[in-house]
Formats: C-alpha cells, structure tokens, sequence
C-alpha cells in the first residue's frame, strides 16, 4: 500500500506564496479528499508531488521517495491533472496503446482499462467526438495503465454528469477497497464527502483542516474556506 508524506512543502512564485508550509499526511489505503477554493494551492502541491514542479523547499514523498527517485514511477503512482492533452484524431484506443508502449505495459492492460472505465464501446472512436466526461475516462483509463497503488486526480469531477459522478465515486472506492491510495483533489465539497474517508483541507497554502470525514466535514470546510477567501 503506497503512502503519501508532505512535509513543510514551499512553493513561491514571484510574491505569491502559491503553498506555504504544507504538512500532512495521506494515509495508505484511503480515498483523501484535497479540498480548498480556487487558488488555494492544490493543483500546485499535487505538481510537486509528481515531480513536475520543484517545491521551493519542504518535501513531497510517496513511500518515502521523491518522484523522480521511484523504481517504477508508473506502477506507483498514476495521475490526471487535467483532461487534455489527447490527439483529437486518434481512437481512445490507439490513444492508450501509444501510452503503454512509452511506459512499457504490457498491451492487455488497454482492454483492462477500457473497461475499468466503461469506455469498451467508445474505444475505436476518434477521440474529438467525445464528450468532456468521456475524455475524463479516457483520462483515467491512462493513469489506471500500470495499475499503480496510487491514484492522484485533480478535479475530476469537471464534466461529469450525476450519473458520472456516482461512477467515479464507485470507481475509487473499488480501488482503496484494493488497496489502493486516492487523492482526490476538488473545490466542491459534496463531491468528495460522499466518497473520501480522510479530507485535507487548505486555504491561500496553509493546512486548514486534516482528518478522517466524519458528519462535521461541511462545517468544517465552511468555516476554514471562509477565512481563507
Ligand atoms: N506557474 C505559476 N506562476 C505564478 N503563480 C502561480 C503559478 N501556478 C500557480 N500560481 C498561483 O498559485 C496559487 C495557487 O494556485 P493553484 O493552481 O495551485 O490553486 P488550486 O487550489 O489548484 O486552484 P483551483 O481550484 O482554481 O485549481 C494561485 O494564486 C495561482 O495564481
């Protein structure tokens, strides 16, 4: 089970102290909730997280190694930061082959994946015919390739409909029922308190509120989001 370690994470961009301090812990084998507003520094901390933007100082560690330091980045660790990114003219199929090639998966995680994300029926379309919420399974499907034990998405829910959104609640909680690690990050709190069973909270960021989800998570939320606007 892959474990996530913040520590003291830093990131400044000229006069914006984009996170600030960050501590907290994502417990393994948990769906955590990466809450706050717009701009209060989650996409920024998942960045540095995936080795994709260098924390000023401070430390982001998935069982205990920085990202570039992993044996086997993708089995590790899968991630969606945005949905985008597709060649409008390749299949969701092709798409995914290319993928697994690049990261040398074995070709029948495709199909597996495919159907991990309901999307067998739609794989040999041409991708710019699919809605936002397909691209969001399509965008899945790529970080489900090497079936890692950690699973970051970054507000996944933008473009999925209620029926959507029900599946991906089912959907992460299959996987920490695996045992597998989920970090979820989202600006709106009903879509996570459904399904995380731990919520970090931050606000312009600073932690604001780490723990398991319990009845007072909307209150919580309420009130550490407001002083941080
Ligand atoms: N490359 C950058 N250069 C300068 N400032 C940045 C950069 N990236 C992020 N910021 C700033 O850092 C702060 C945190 O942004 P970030 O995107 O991490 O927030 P967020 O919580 O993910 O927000 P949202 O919910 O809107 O996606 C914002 O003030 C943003 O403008």
């Amino acid at each position: 089970m892959t474990a996530v370690h913040v520590r003291e994470l830093t990131k400044r961009y000229r006069g914006v102290r984009a996170v600030d301090a960050l501590t907290f812990d994502v417990p393994a084998g948990s769906v955590t909730g990466f809450l706050g507003p717009n701009g209060a520094g989650k996409t920024t901390t998942l960045r540095m997280l995936l080795g994709l933007a260098r924390p000023t100082s401070g430390t982001a560690l998935i069982d205990g190694r920085a990202y570039h330091d992993l044996a086997e980045p993708r089995r590790t660790v899968g991630a969606v930061l945005e949905s985008g990114g597709f060649h409008p003219g390749r299949t969701g199929r092709d798409h995914l082959r290319i993928l697994a090639g690049s990261a040398r998966l074995p070709m029948a995680r495709v199909d597996a994946v495919l159907d991990e994300v309901d999307l067998t029926g739609a794989a040999d379309r041409r991708v710019r015919t699919y809605s936002l919420g397909m691209r969001q399974r399509l965008g899945l499907a790529g970080a489900l390739l090497g079936d890692p034990g950690l699973l970051v998405l970054d507000e996944p829910a933008n473009g999925l409909d209620p029926a959507g959104m029900s599946w991906l609640r089912g959907l992460l909680r299959r996987r920490a029922a695996a045992g597998g690690t989920v970090i979820v990050s989202s600006h709106v709190l009903s879509e996570i308190a459904q399904t995380a069973d731990h919520a970090v909270i931050v606000g312009a960021g600073r932690l604001r509120h780490a723990g398991p989800v319990g009845d007072d998570l909307e209150r919580t939320f309420l009130a550490v989001t407001s002083n941080a606007i």
